[in-house]
């Protein structure tokens, strides 16, 4: 029997990406089709999400959802996978990022925005639309993050079709909760019910992702160790009570990655296509890389970095190592946008080393393919990850991770100890706390790593042999959905 779980989200891959959840979102589908689950994705119509859809059909209309006129278009993502897209011009057809304006600052509306993704996902698996000709019938609904969070809200507080369909919200950061001031509560269209601690008051105000993880039947996060560690004040942001009290209802699952979109013997964005047997191959895949980034052509390590550049990252700290970085004979090649600061302190550190530090402004994601394919380690000196997706991405690619102990980065990488390389086992570099003096050690022990090939090469075939592909965490969603279900 096929189980229909309606995907709710603000991002998905390929149609609109501001980070890793989007390439989760947007993977998803395809990672739950084998255990005989159909997801359909709800996603926010942003112009480029309508422009993106062909032969969409009007499922639906409101005359007002939360104030405002909306429909319902009916298209697939990727050709394959039913897709529903929430077409409200007042809410997104407007110019400038998903979250933010042209300049950068959050949208002043951004309370409506995703309160109305959250009513409409109520509404469509509630039943609401059932007498007006109700696309599809869903016996779940799984929301991702705080712009989800309020469908598991709406769907406790203010059912509209009398359907109870169990939800699941799955935390990608919980340092993101979506913190709105009192004033929008009675625009939410929700009882005073809900105006408490079991509901979406947080501090004073709306917290949409506090009211998510209180009020889904399952709450998710995207790695074991993060499910661990948001229990606690220093990684929950505030949220480690409630996580606490959820107790067993909380579950950690591992990100997989798209063996489509990621696998170095197939991807055609590369110079030189290569696998496990045919590693002497990324050397052209370096060579471009070098070229592409100004740097000097030599067969020294070559580190990449392709990030978002903030706190969370540790990037502060990645600015403050790259002249211990380049005094050892190494190299960085580094993507990223974010921090005003952070940008200047790393072109600061590329103009002082010009052919030994090389840093790309922006976002380019055939870029960040062949930087895994032609680096020798990614630096990820994150402060806390979820789950991270460019450690699997490099391990897949045989850029061997240089990862702190943290979230999912504990939980994907095998530090290159003395034990682990008796045992043959070792498939990256770990190191504790995100400092100066922990970055550079972890330099300096990749770098002598790196120059013994043999060593090096055995790592490398180790972690390109790993199997992050979605098999294993799309069976542990499905097994999940089937137990709300039962
Ligand atoms: N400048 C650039 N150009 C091209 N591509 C770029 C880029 N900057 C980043 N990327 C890409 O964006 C994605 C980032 O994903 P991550 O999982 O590493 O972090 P993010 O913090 O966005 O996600 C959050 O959600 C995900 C999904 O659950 C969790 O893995 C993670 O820990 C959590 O913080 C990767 O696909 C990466 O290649």
């Amino acid at each position: 029997m096929t189980l229909r779980v309606l995907s709710v989200a603000s991002e998905a891959v390929p149609l609109v990406k501001t980070g890793g959840l989007a390439d989760v979102v947007g993977a998803l589908p395809a990672a739950l089709a084998p255990h005989g689950v159909e997801t359909t994705t709800l996603l926010p119509g942003y112009p480029a999400v309508l422009a993106a859809l062909r032969r969409a059909r009007a499922v639906h209309a409101w005359d007002s959802l939360l104030g405002t006129p909306a429909r319902l278009l009916a298209g697939t993502l990727e050709g394959r996978h039913p897709l529903l897209v929430l077409d409200a011009p007042a809410l997104y057809a407007r110019e400038g990022a998903p979250y933010t304006d042209s300049a950068g600052r959050d949208w002043a509306d951004n309370w409506q925005r995703f309160a109305a993704l959250g009513r409409a996902a109520a509404d469509l698996a509630g039943g609401a639309m059932a007498r007006r000709g109700k696309p599809q019938r869903f016996d779940l609904v799984h929301a991702h993050d705080w712009q989800a969070a309020l469908a598991c809200v709406y769907l406790r507080y203010a059912p509209l079709g009398g359907i109870r369909v169990p939800s699941v919200i799955t935390i990608h950061n919980i340092a993101f909760q979506g913190w709105f001031g009192a004033e929008v509560f009675p625009r939410l269209g929700l009882p005073d019910a809900a105006w408490t601690i079991d509901g979406v008051e947080y501090h004073g105000g709306v917290g949409m992702l506090k009211g998510g993880l209180a009020n889904a039947d399952a709450v998710t996060t995207v790695s074991p160790t993060y499910a661990r560690e948001i229990r606690s004040p220093a990684f929950g942001m505030g949220l480690e009570g409630l996580v606490v009290a959820r107790g067993n209802a909380v579950h950690g699952i591992l990100n997989g990655i798209d063996t489509q979109v990621w696998n170095p013997v197939a991807d055609a964005t590369l110079t030189a296509r290569y696998g496990h047997r045919t590693l002497e191959k990324r050397r052209a895949n370096k060579r471009a890389l070098e070229a592409e980034f100004e740097l000097a052509e030599e067969d020294g390590p070559l580190f990449v970095v392709i990030t978002r550049l903030t706190w969370q990252k540790g990037m502060d700290v990645l600015c403050e190592v790259l002249d211990h970085l380049a005094g050892l004979g190494g190299r960085l090649a580094l993507l990223g946008s974010g921090d005003g600061g952070i940008e200047r302190e790393l072109l600061a550190g590329a103009a002082r080393h010009p052919g030994r530090i090389a840093v790309r402004l922006g976002y380019d994601e055939a870029l960040s393919h062949r930087m895994q394919a032609g680096g020798d380690a990614i630096l990820i000196p994150s402060r806390f990850e979820p789950c991270g997706l460019t450690q699997l991405y490099g391990l897949a690619y045989g850029c061997l991770p240089v990862v702190a102990r943290t979230g999912g980065l504990a939980d994907t990488v095998i530090d290159a100890n003395p034990a682990a390389l008796a045992a043959g086992c070792a498939t990256g570099v770990q190191f504790d706390g995100v400092t100066y003096d922990s970055l550079a050690a972890a330099i300096t022990r990749t770098i002598a790593l790196y120059r013994q090939p043999a060593v090096w090469q055995r790592i490398q075939k180790n972690a390109m042999k790993c199997d992050f592909s979605w098999a294993a965490s799309g069976k542990a969603y499905a097994d999940l959905y089937a137990a709300l279900t039962a």
